[in-house]
């Protein structure tokens, strides 16, 4: 009798253990059961009563699916929580909280490469050239930014109306929201679920570059035009006689160009420290610096378009 009652536990332990797993696979280490002790000495939680069960015919270990709800009920509430946490604004203005986490697209469908280079440098016109050629979909963040500035109801438009015309880097939540939207939209109508994006004019400060890397796409690489100050006012003042940009004045011009040189040019550094810039100089005649273009696009990513 004695050899038969451990082999009697075992057995109804085996079928509450089995029990406990279909209902709470995910119930972490801790809830996992207690080492095995006497069985003369162990707490009968039906009853109440310490020492031998007096009815052998109960099972000695019916607390684990109480545990098991309890450890699913607190998991269930915890992740309630966090997406709460996620959700809620960061500041009074209600600018979305930046996501957390892995990146929403990853680069085996969604190709990145981010466009920089100066107010005017010719980022616009090169990426035109290359969404014939390379079935790229073009996004501009400044249009994006201008387009919501404009949009009837947006709660953005004052503070993006602002910071153009101030030449200042719009908070980049608002920007990197704009552009994750923009993307999602593309590769959504794809029926291959996958997309090609010139990002132009982004990023422009580092916490966008990280914040869209970590949380929107890894990009391949930057395609940068190096212009200088000069040839970029020249082009932008005659731009400015048709835009209707209230950015294409000399007064918005030089502080553009002074958050360039201060804010974006570090990006651009940035990238080139981890080799991960293809320069084109884009001083000369717009089909002389698309052909640079290309042929930095080509020995950098081979014939792949
Ligand atoms: N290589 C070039 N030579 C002369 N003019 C150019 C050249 N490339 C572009 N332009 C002209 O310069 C102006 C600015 O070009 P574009 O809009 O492409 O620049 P951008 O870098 O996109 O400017 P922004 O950052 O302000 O949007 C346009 O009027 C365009 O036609
Ligand atoms: O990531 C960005 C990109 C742009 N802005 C603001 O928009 C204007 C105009 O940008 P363009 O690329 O010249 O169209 C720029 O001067 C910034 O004020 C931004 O805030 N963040």
């Amino acid at each position: 009798m004695a050899q038969q009652i451990p082999r009697f536990i075992s057995r109804r332990f085996r079928q509450q253990a089995s029990l406990f797993c279909r209902f709470s696979a995910p119930v972490p280490r801790p809830f996992a059961p207690p080492p095995k002790v006497p069985a003369l000495r162990r707490t009968y939680a039906s009853t109440g009563e310490s020492g031998p069960n007096p009815n052998p015919g109960q099972n000695p270990f019916k607390i684990w699916p109480f545990v098991a709800i309890f450890a699913a009920g607190t998991g269930a509430y915890v992740l309630m929580v966090n997406q709460r946490i996620d959700m809620a604004p960061t500041d009074k203005k209600q600018i979305p909280a930046p996501k957390k986490g892995t990146p929403t697209f990853s680069p085996d469908k969604v190709t990145v490469l981010f466009v920089l280079g100066g107010p005017g440098a010719g980022k616009g016109t090169q990426c035109a050239n290359l969404v014939r050629d390379y079935n790229f979909t073009h996004l501009s963040a400044g249009d994006l930014l201008r387009a919501e500035q404009d949009r009837e109801g947006s709660e953005f438009g004052d503070l993006i109306k602002d910071y153009i015309k101030e030449g200042r880097i719009v908070p980049m939540e608002v920007t990197v929201q704009l552009l994750e939207n923009a993307i999602t939209d593309v590769v959504r109508a794809a029926p291959s679920g996958k997309g090609k994006f010139l990002i132009d004019g982004f990023p422009r400060k580092m916490d966008q570059a990280i914040k869209f890397e970590e949380t929107v796409c890894p990009s391949k690489f930057v395609l940068f035009y190096d212009c200088p100050e000069e040839e970029m006012q020249k082009r932008l003042l005659n731009r400015g006689k048709t835009s209707g940009r209230s950015d294409d004045n000399a007064e918005s011009i030089q502080k553009r160009f002074k958050t360039f040189v201060e804010t974006s040019m570090p990006v651009v550094d940035y990238f080139a420290s981890q080799g991960r810039v293809v320069k084109v100089v884009a001083t000369k005649s717009p089909a002389e610096v698309y052909k640079e273009t290309k042929e930095g696009l080509e020995k950098r990513l081979g014939k792949i378009f």
